[in-house]
């Protein structure tokens, strides 16, 4: 049972729309049925279910791309010049067009038929590109037109939704043509003025794209991305091919253009290369090719396969859709006189090396197809053993054992096998190739290693491949044999290629489509063989049955279900990911200290500190958090220290015991039992009226008036600490919208928790030094300051210290100091944070060692529904 397009006829359907052939002719099937636009699906018992509208979808060369998702996009993007919901993504066929295109309209309330002034047009044409652009981000298709539209043409249906399809056709009938070739004008006119080529060869790079892609030079501009609107393979081989033929070089590297996808950077490089009439314009390898520059999250980096090339990912790039740039890597030895990898580990040391650099950050998500799988396997255990993590590797169709299949794989089926990925014969004629070879060139029956006729081999074969495809691919015989030699090269390395060791933290993917016919059927292929993986896993492991053969899995009929499996698999990945990682948490022996002004310089590694910090560590160090100047925390420490320095009478006058809230002056020291320490403390907090008296005592907890002391006793104490109270709050609620960041959530969750001021408390520490009277107390490397314990705080508890004492435990149970950075501000994890983290955020056990103390130490530090004292 399969879902289909629904077409119905009978007495009761209609037969053509009046007056409307077009109409017609795009509705009707030529034997008369009406397409009436749904996907439908008919059960063994002949019930009918709807299951979509297929006209919500844009067809274009058999992807389909939801019109909503585009729109959605467009007026997510905010664009000057147009309201909200008011942007339609509208589906249509070009007359003699082989695949569909779209336009989009929305509405505006210039009539179709005026002629426009100079500033009107400049702006709708700044509007046109912004939403052209905002489209070919959404979906890699450009549209074939974007118009303003007055209201009139927003036909609604029956349904009251405006119809898509009499938009297109209100269009492609003509009504609005005044209108667009005074845009087209104006535009191409500000193309040219600001963006547009600059010299004979840029012309000639524009003329040439134009046409390879179908596009009117008008609409091209220096920063568009070749891949951005949807090259193929194909288009690139053909572009190579006629950019060749115009700026009349004869071995335009392929790379080059993969490597300048930007029509800019293609000009200055192009015109390098022929200003300097110098055929090697390619700098020295490097594997990594860039198919898709943006997305917030970490790159995928795709392995190329046996072939060596990586043409094959540019459609699975394109279509990936999943908010991260894609890197394919490509096998050495295409290019000028580069030699092929001698090995295997060879070639994945160099990949590891070059992803390192490019994003040295992690976590990596990695896969390679086919023999590209085995290179995958090896790079993520190279990254694995220097620490790093990689969150997710996908095997697509390799089992974890090739030598058997490398040594079946002789020189003669390496050339037909890149001969069947090229689709140089038809279908299911690679079996009648490999015995016309063999009956023309005998001696290759008994060579697996490349024969001496080898040229004359692989001319015979391009000779008797299918030339139409040949000059589709713009495939010439020089390239072709150098292309054998490496895809021979690389499937040498795998004949002595035995897996050992093991994936330790990623979640692996095998993707498993339909086996070559040598290895049986889908089902005892994952069964005898890809369920070998499982040997070479610590981590967790799944297989995915994909759609295609082994060849064709990534071709354009698979690749968008093939995109849809790896997203999924990507996306799943996360989940396990931090339970799956055996690094040990609490791993420290020092205490970050991290550079606040790396936020706006560098906050890849702003953010990277901040994590380790708060996943591993629990605690960390904060310099130059604003607010919190070296000379401020001076003149707070001083003020502690007037304070604590009073009459012991003027103390206990201020003392909590004549505080209902419990606010005001204390002394740990008089504490009897585990609480006891040699440390007092002055509590206070925002201004609150006195709770009732018949209040319970743990409403009453914190929240009532302060007992300050008196502005002409200790003069500027009150606003200072106020003050401090001010900067605590802004600094608690900066730092909650990067812990959202780092948790991938809304910015916002956490702030909206935030509790209200009365929540919020302030205490100033004055920790006494050790002395000989309490030094005989000490036990085991400890005297109490303040007893061992894990802040039960929600939110990131901060203080500010005047001298070293406090201590973090660490795995391993060594106490480790925080020590003193003058301007720093020390932050820790509460218990409420780790469990709401579900554990990613490690709550850490501390202490203040007296012993640790040669001198009064001052703590002013701020807490929130922080009761634990
Ligand atoms: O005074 C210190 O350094 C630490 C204080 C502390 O851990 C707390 O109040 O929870
Ligand atoms: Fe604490």
């Amino acid at each position: 049972m399969q879902e289909g397009q629904l077409q119905v006829s009978g007495p009761t359907v209609f037969r053509k729309y009046y007056n409307d052939s077009q109409a017609t002719n795009a509705s009707f099937t030529s034997d008369g049925w009406f397409i009436t636009g749904d996907i439908a699906i008919i059960d063994l018992d002949g019930n009918l279910s709807l299951t979509a509208r297929e006209k919500d979808c844009l067809n274009i060369n058999g992807v389909k791309y939801p019109t909503l998702d585009i729109e959605r996009d467009v007026d997510s993007a905010d664009i000057d010049g147009i309201l909200k919901a008011s942007i339609y993504v509208c589906p249509m066929r070009l007359p003699d067009a082989p695949s569909e295109t779209y336009g989009v309209f929305y509405q505006h309330h210039i009539p179709v038929d005026r002629s426009l002034g100079k500033d009107e047009l400049a702006r709708i044409v700044a509007t046109n590109r912004a939403i052209k652009a905002a489209c070919t981000v959404s979906c890699g298709q450009i549209p074939h037109i974007v118009l303003p539209l007055p209201s009139p043409f927003f036909v609604k249906t029956a349904l009251g939704k405006v119809s898509r399809s009499a938009l297109s056709s209100a269009y492609l009938k003509g009504t609005c043509s005044s209108l667009e070739q005074q845009l087209s004008a104006a535009q191409s006119h500000s193309d040219h003025a600001k963006d547009g080529p600059r010299s004979e060869v840029e012309h000639a790079v524009f003329d040439v794209v134009s046409s390879v892609f179908n596009i009117p030079s008008s609409s091209l501009h220096r920063s568009l991305n070749l891949f951005d609107f949807g090259a193929s393979s194909l288009d690139l081989m053909r572009l190579k091919q006629f950019l060749q033929e115009r700026l009349s070089v004869s071995d335009l590297p392929t790379i080059g253009l993969l490597k300048h996808p930007e029509l800019g950077p293609l000009c200055d490089y192009l015109s390098l290369l022929v200003n300097s009439r110098s055929k090697d314009m390619s700098s020295s390898y490097d594997p990594l090719v860039c198919l898709h520059s943006e997305g917030s999250q970490p790159p995928l980096f795709l392995i190329h396969p046996g072939v060596g090339e990586i043409l094959v990912f540019i459609n699975l790039a394109r279509v990936l859709n999943d908010d991260r740039p894609v890197y394919a890597l490509r096998a050495r030895g295409f290019d000028n006189d580069d030699k092929a990898f001698g090995s295997l580990d060879e070639m994945a040391e160099s990949y590891t090396a070059a992803i390192e650099a490019r994003y040295p950050q992690g976590p990596y998500y990695i896969a390679g197809y086919s023999f590209g799988g085995a290179v995958a396997f090896e790079v993520t255990k190279k990254l694995e053993s220097e620490g790093r993590t990689v969150a997710w590797l996908g095997i697509m169709n390799l089992p974890p054992h090739i030598q058997f299949r490398m040594h079946e794989l002789v020189w003669l089926e390496v050339m037909i096998n890149l001969c069947v990925f090229l689709a140089l014969f038809p279908d299911g004629e690679s079996g009648s190739m490999i015995a016309q070879v063999q009956e023309h060139f005998p001696e290759l029956l008994s060579s697996d290693s490349e024969p001496s006729c080898a040229t004359d081999v692989i001319k015979w074969v391009f000779d008797h491949s299918d030339q139409a495809r040949l000059d589709a691919l713009q495939l010439k015989l020089p390239d072709f044999e150098r292309w054998i030699r490496v895809a021979y090269d690389i499937s040498c390395t795998g004949r002595s290629y035995e897996p050992s060791g093991s994936v330790r933290g990623a979640l692996t993917t095998i993707f498993c489509a339909i086996p070559l016919h040598s290895m049986g059927t889908r089902k005892e292929f994952k069964a005898d063989r890809l369920s070998k993986w499982a040997d070479f896993c610590q981590g967790p492991y799944e297989m995915v049955d994909v759609d295609g053969e082994h060849y064709t899995m990534l071709s354009e009929t698979h690749v968008s279900s093939f995109a849809e499996r790896l997203r999924g698999a990507i996306g799943r990945s996360q989940l396990p990911k931090d339970s799956a990682i055996p690094r040990p948490k609490l791993d420290f022996d020092a205490i970050p200290i991290i550079d606040f002004s790396l936020y706006s310089s560098d906050k890849g590694k702003y953010f990277q500190q901040m994590q380790y910090a708060l996943e591993d560590v629990g605690f960390g160090i904060l310099v130059n958090a604003p607010g919190f100047e070296d000379t401020f925390q001076k003149e707070l420490f001083s003020l502690a220290d007037q304070l604590f320095n009073k009459p012991q009478e003027w103390r206990d006058a201020l003392g909590t015991s004549t505080s209902y809230s419990l606010r005001g002056y204390f002394r740990a020291d008089t504490i009897q039992g585990h609480h006891k320490a040699f440390a007092e403390a002055y509590r206070f907090g925002l201004e609150m009226p006195s709770p009732p008296a018949d209040a319970p005592f743990w409403l009453r907890l914190h929240e009532g008036p302060n007992q300050w002391p008196r502005e002409d006793d200790l003069p500027r104490f009150r606003s200072m600490m106020e003050t401090l109270f001010q900067q605590y709050r802004n600094l608690n609620i900066t730092l909650n919208e990067h812990v959202c960041q780092l948790l991938n959530i809304p910015n916002k969750v956490l702030n909206d928790f935030f509790p209200s001021k009365a929540e919020f408390n302030s205490a100033i520490w004055h920790y006494f030094p050790v002395s000989p009277e309490i030094l005989s107390e000490a036990r085991d490397g400890f005297l109490q300051g303040m007893h061992e314990h894990r802040d039960p705080s929600t939110f990131l508890t901060c203080l500010i210290q005047s001298r070293a004492g406090l201590q973090a435990k660490n795995h391993a149970g060594t106490w480790v100091d925080v020590p003193m950075v003058p301007g720093g501000v020390v932050f820790n994890i509460g218990m409420q944070l780790m469990k709401l983290t579900g554990g990613k955020f490690v709550a850490t056990t501390h202490r203040v060692n007296t012993l640790k103390i040669d001198t009064d130490r001052f703590v002013p530090e701020a807490f929130i529904r922080h009761d634990d004292f």
